[in-house]
Order: structure tokens, then C-alpha cells, then sequence
């Protein structure tokens, strides 16, 4: 069975992201890259790393009106990632145009309420103090614009499952029972994460950060 586990290469290196990816591929299911390569690197290095073989998530996480969106996707169109992020908070039109602006084979899932946020944070920017229901009315929205799914932590996952079975769902914010938080704040254990309906799991620093890289993910993978 293939792993669900897609690990978050975040570094600005490529020859770096290139060795952790070639050291873990056996106990992952595909490589994340995020902002932080993709500004060092650019389309070059999403290339050199589709190379690896892995399947490639490319979570840019776009946020802009509709038609600077789709242009974005439509830029991106030859590397061709089986996953594409883009915000649910940029509307219903711009996740319109952004699935139609993706490749076919693409996943376009949109980003609900980061899993580095909590009640608190959504006070401070006006939204209701409640991330149940801000992710509930996300995931409403994107479903009803026609991308593939969400991203949301693994506190809400279950409940987003339930209310739409067909969606592909991205839970990042896992960490192993006991590892170090650092900036998430909506946690949950790759094991629950995958009870509550995951699709995907999106593990970054407990992986990377690792001493031994190979070995950290087959600990995860082995909780599976
Ligand atoms: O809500 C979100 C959306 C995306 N991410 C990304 O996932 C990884 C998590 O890395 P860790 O080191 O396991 O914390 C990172 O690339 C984020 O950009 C997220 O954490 N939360």
C-alpha cells in the first residue's frame, strides 16, 4: 500500500531536500515543497526533484484575485503536481479558476485555516473565535467551487470527512505522540490524523529535523 505520508522539504537547498528525499523514499508517499524551495529554486528545482520519482506536492498556497491565480497555475501547468494548494479565503471564483486553470491529473486542495492557528488568532484578524466552524464553512465553500478537497488540521478532519466522503483531505500539523509542537498549534498524531479520514499527511521537522531521517519515518510509518 502506498504511504500516505508526504514529507514537507522545507529548505532552501536542493541538494539538501534532494538527499532527505533519497533517504526517506521508502517510507513516504510523495515530497511536499513549499515556499521556501520553490522561491530558492524555482520550476528548475521542482523538476530536479519530480526526477526523484516521488509523486509532488507543491504547496504554494496562492491567494490572489481570480485572474492572477489562474495565470499563476497556467505558468505552472509543465511540472505538473499531482497536489496544488491555493487559500479557500481567496473566494469562490479564484478556486473556480483555479481548478480550471490546473492540469487534469492535478489536485488543487484549498488551505482552510492553518494548522499554526488557533481561536485566539482568528479573534485577532475579526473572524469568529471558533476553528471548528471556520473550516466547516471553508471546506462548504470549496466544495461548491469544485476543487478536489481542503487542508485542515486533524482536529476538524472527521468532521470535514463526514460532511463531504468523496474530498480529498490534507492534514499537516502532525507531530508523533510527545515530539515538539514548535509554531503548530492545532496537533494531532499521524495515527488520528488517519482515524479522522486524512487523505494525506503532511510531516515536515519531525522527519527532517530527525538525527536519522530514514529512521524517523519508518517510526511514523510503523504507527500507521
Ligand atoms: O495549515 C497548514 C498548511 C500547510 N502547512 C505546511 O505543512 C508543513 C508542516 O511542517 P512541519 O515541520 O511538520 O510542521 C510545512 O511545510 C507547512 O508549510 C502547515 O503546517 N499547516
Amino acid at each position: 500500500m502506498t504511504s500516505p505520508i508526504y514529507v514537507a522539504l522545507d529548505t532552501p537547498e536542493l541538494e539538501r531536500a534532494k538527499a532527505i528525499a533519497q533517504r526517506v523514499r521508502n517510507h513516504v508517499g510523495g515530497i511536499k515543497l513549499g515556499l521556501e524551495f520553490f522561491m530558492a529554486n524555482g520550476s528548475h528545482g521542482v523538476q530536479e526533484m519530480a526526477a526523484i520519482g516521488l509523486p509532488v506536492f507543491l504547496d504554494l498556497k496562492l491567494h490572489d484575485i481570480p485572474n492572477t491565480v489562474a495565470k499563476a497555475i497556467q505558468a505552472l501547468r509543465p511540472l505538473e503536481p499531482a497536489i496544488l494548494t491555493v487559500h479557500a479565503a481567496g473566494g469562490r471564483a479564484m478556486l473556480e479558476d483555479a481548478k480550471a486553470a490546473a492540469p487534469a491529473g492535478t489536485r488543487v486542495v484549498a488551505v482552510t485555516m492553518l494548522t499554526s492557528l488557533d481561536d485566539r488568532d482568528l479573534s485577532s484578524i475579526g473572524v469568529a473565535p471558533d476553528p471548528h466552524a471556520q473550516v466547516m464553512r471553508l471546506a462548504d465553500l470549496a466544495r461548491a467551487s469544485g476543487v478536489d478537497g481542503i487542508v485542515c488540521s486533524g482536529e476538524e478532519i472527521a468532521a470535514v470527512r463526514a460532511a463531504w466522503p468523496e474530498g480529498f483531505f490534507v492534514v499537516p500539523g502532525v507531530r508523533p505522540a510527545s515530539g515538539p509542537a514548535g509554531d503548530q498549534k492545532r496537533v494531532v498524531t499521524p495515527r488520528a490524523a488517519l482515524d479522522g479520514g486524512a487523505s494525506i499527511l503532511v510531516i515536515g521537522r519531525p522527519i527532517t529535523q530527525a538525527e536519522d531521517p530514514d529512521q524517523a519515518a519508518r517510526n511514523i510509518a510503523a504507527t500507521l
